[in-house]
């Protein structure tokens, strides 16, 4: 089994459930980001150990979480000792809006990975997009650079659609496999 991490920041509880859908998926260990950016006690040395990690952060104003960018900046110190190098890497997130600029969170993820010198894994599911698709099929949001998944304003992290958490549960799964053929080669 691939050692896999998902760290992530959810201030009010949706993406902690979706963080936890990716991990049951993933066969990974949660490594969450408190309210004040910080990890718990021997996070980072967790993460160095692990053969992949999946960043995850709400969308908040068209980005992530201030405290997953407080973690992404406290990260520099294994950029320079280069300690994520060569490792796999992706991303979720998940907001309010049916698009919410949830790509452009995706897309400072995958930036943090490159940075980091990581090898970024897709979705990698077709997205649902016909006249018959239904809110709850797997990848009704269409994502291709990493997990999507919406959570109206006014519902709580209980009411988290069935779909999205099969899509991150899913895209979890596919990160697995792909690390473990990395690990192979
Ligand atoms: C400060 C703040 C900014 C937000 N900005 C966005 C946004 O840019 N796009 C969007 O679709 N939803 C936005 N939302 C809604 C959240 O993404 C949504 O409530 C999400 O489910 C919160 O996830 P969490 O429970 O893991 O914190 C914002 C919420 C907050 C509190």
């Amino acid at each position: 089994m691939p050692d896999i991490v998902v760290v992530y920041h959810s201030g009010y509880g949706h993406t902690q459930r979706m963080a936890q859908a990716v991990a049951d998926g993933a066969g990974a260990e949660l490594l969450p980001i408190d309210a004040e950016g910080h990890l718990p006690e021997g996070g980072w040395e967790r993460l160095a150990a692990a053969d992949a990690i999946i960043f995850g952060s709400p969308t908040y104003m068209g980005s992530v979480s201030w405290q997953f960018k407080k973690f992404a900046d406290a990260s520099s110190k294994a950029w320079y000792a280069q300690a994520w190098k060569d490792k796999v890497a992706a991303g979720f997130t998940n907001s309010a809006g049916m698009n919410g600029d949830k790509l452009a969170t995706l897309q400072t993820l995958f930036t943090l990975a490159m940075q980091h010198g990581m090898i970024w894994v897709s979705q990698g599911l077709m997205p649902s997009n016909t006249k018959a698709a239904l809110r709850n099929d797997v990848n009704y949001l269409g994502a291709y650079s990493g997990a999507m998944a919406q959570s109206p304003a006014d519902a709580g992290a209980q009411d988290m659609l069935p779909g999205d958490l099969e899509t991150a549960r899913l895209f979890g799964q596919r990160v697995a496999q792909v690390t473990a053929r990395f690990r192979q080669a």
